[in-house]
């Protein structure tokens, strides 16, 4: 394993810059190695917090499988720390901040840009699925962007490397797939749901089954109350795309592999 996977570090290896964001667990701080001059992301999650939440066995979990998930559109957990009262993630610093606030900015991308970070998030995917980790959590706000403009999941922590897994009811419902809302088993292609939700999103800037209230959200997830509005124009093949990954039936969602040789995103997405 590399230096940083065996090496005990502390806090007084790095130097601790400002602060990155906010997650539920804690904070997360801009921070230089000292030894190597390593620019990283230094998540700070208190011990009683973890403990209230009863999530130690869980963020157990997420390190062991993070430890050994290496991809380009799969944001790094080099290292972990704690003393005292905190708990330490070294995680891969994602120069180009997080995609929810540039979702935010822009309203909604292009079919170029769209197509591109699906294309990069169904390769990540399948790597993921290759390993038997499912469920990378991918809405937009656990997506982060990279130096060169490049997509990395960064899991807040829900992934688990388990099959059939349980998953508790956090935040929004919008990326569930009917099987989770209705909580019978689900497997990878819970993943290619959410990736067509968060496709959805890249283009119209809202997901396709939002709603004012929770229970109406549900109703249009579990009857795929699929529309698409007249603005902004989208072309008929990233339809196409999305109408094939929101399918209820699990079985019948477009395989990952075959997302890739779709038109849209052989047409749409740069090269990677
Ligand atoms: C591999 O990324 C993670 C792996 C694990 C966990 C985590 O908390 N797990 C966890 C926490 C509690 C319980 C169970 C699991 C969190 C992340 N990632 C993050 O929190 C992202 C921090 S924000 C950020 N990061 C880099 N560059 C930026 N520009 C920004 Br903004």
């Amino acid at each position: 394993a590399s230096e940083a996977a065996q090496k005990r570090w502390t806090t007084s290896d790095f130097d601790v810059g400002k602060p990155l964001g906010r997650g539920k667990f804690g904070h997360v701080y801009l921070a230089r190695e000292k030894r190597s001059n390593h620019i990283v992301a230094l998540k700070v999650l208190f011990k009683t917090q973890l403990h209230q939440s009863q999530v130690e066995h869980q963020l157990r979990r997420e390190v062991e499988i993070q430890s050994h998930l290496r991809h380009p559109n799969i944001l790094r957990l080099y290292g972990y720390f704690y003393d005292q009262k905190r708990v330490y993630l070294i995680l891969e610093y994602a120069a180009r901040g997080e995609l929810y606030k540039e979702l935010q900015k822009c309203k909604y991308f292009s079919e170029r840009r769209a197509a591109t970070y699906v294309a990069s998030l169904a390769r990540a995917l399948i790597y993921c699925h290759g390993k038997h980790v499912i469920h990378r959590d991918i809405k937009p706000e656990n997506l982060l962007i990279g130096a060169q403009g490049e997509l990395k999941i960064a899991d807040f922590g829900w992934s688990v490397h388990t099959f059939n897994r349980r998953r508790t009811m956090c935040g929004t419902l919008d990326y569930l797939p009917p099987e989770m809302v209705e909580s019978v088993e689900h497997d990878a292609s819970v993943d290619i749901w959410s990736l067509g939700i968060l496709c959805y999103e890249f283009l119209y800037g809202v997901p396709p089954f939002e709603a004012r209230e929770h229970s109406e959200t549900y109703k249009r997830i579990v009857q795929v109350d699929l529309k698409f509005p007249p603005k902004p124009i989208v072309s008929s093949y990233a339809k196409d795309l999305i109408s094939q990954m929101l399918v209820k039936e699990s079985t019948q969602r477009l395989a990952l592999h075959k997302l890739l040789e779709h038109p849209w995103i052989v047409q749409s997405a740069d090269p990677s």
